[in-house]
């Protein structure tokens, strides 16, 4: 594990960075945040999550552009209008398999591209933040940063021509870890930890500040209009 302090092996900048975000289709998104939002709030929320990700990631000035992979028409409609590209979800075969399509979709395009995937679910997400996170990560061929509850992921890294090799998925930090992937410790970048799976995930995002589709979403709940 690295930390603030050590010296990087290679120093060199990776220029612009492509993200891949995965999005599961909204009606099974986000299940575990049912019992603190109802059924009719949950895939709306799951989409404020993802709006709110992908706008702070646009706004980042290290990233060149945001590739969602998703198989839902609602979210790729409203994430492409924030600027991201859309990549069906053509493998069908769960997150790993869906970040690894992402990837090569970047890499036809711009082969030596440095590449990042990020969680969908990072609503308090701070460009600034994820500024540092990137800039931190170029020193690495792999880096990645751990969630809120220090068990799982919220980003990974690969340099240019390096391969992403995700292992993302339920206590997939030590997954990253074995794989030889470093860990980012920095301080302060509690806004890229951030993901939400449950409800008292959502009140930690709310008390980090969330960004205003999660914000609008949360303070009108289901309006009738929307029923
Ligand atoms: N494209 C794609 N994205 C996925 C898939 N599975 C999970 N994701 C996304 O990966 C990220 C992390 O997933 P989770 O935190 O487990 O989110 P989730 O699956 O919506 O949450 P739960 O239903 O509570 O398990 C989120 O952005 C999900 O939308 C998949 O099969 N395909
Ligand atoms: C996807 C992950 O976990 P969770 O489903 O708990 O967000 C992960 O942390 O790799």
């Amino acid at each position: 594990m690295r930390t603030e302090g050590e010296t990087a092996t290679n120093t060199d900048p990776t220029g612009p960075w492509s993200l891949v975000v995965p999005l599961k289709p909204l009606a099974r998104a986000k299940s575990r945040l049912t019992p603190a939002s109802g059924a009719l709030l949950r895939p709306r929320l799951a989409l404020a999550f993802a709006r709110d990700t992908v706008s702070a990631a646009l706004s980042c000035p290290e990233v060149a552009d945001v590739v969602v992979v998703t198989d839902d028409t609602t979210a790729g409609a409203a994430l492409a209008a924030l600027g991201a590209r859309i990549v069906a979800d053509a493998p069908a075969a769960g997150l790993n398999a869906a970040l690894a399509h992402g990837e090569r979709a970047v890499r036809t395009g711009r082969p030596r591209s440095a590449l990042a995937a990020l969680n969908a679910d990072l609503p308090a997400l701070r460009p600034v933040e994820l500024s540092r996170v990137l800039e931190f990560s170029a020193a690495f061929p792999r880096a990645f940063v751990c969630d809120a509850a220090g068990i799982g992921t919220t980003f990974l890294a690969a340099g240019p021509g390096v391969e992403l090799r995700p292992y993302f998925g339920g206590p997939s930090r030590a997954r990253h870890l074995a794989s030889g992937a470093v860990e980012i410790t920095l301080s302060g970048i509690d806004s890229v930890r951030q993901d939400v799976d449950t409800g008292d995930d959502l009140r930690a995002a709310l008390a980090l500040g969330v960004g205003p589709y999660t914000a609008g979403r949360w303070a009108a709940g289901v309006r009738a209009a929307d029923r």
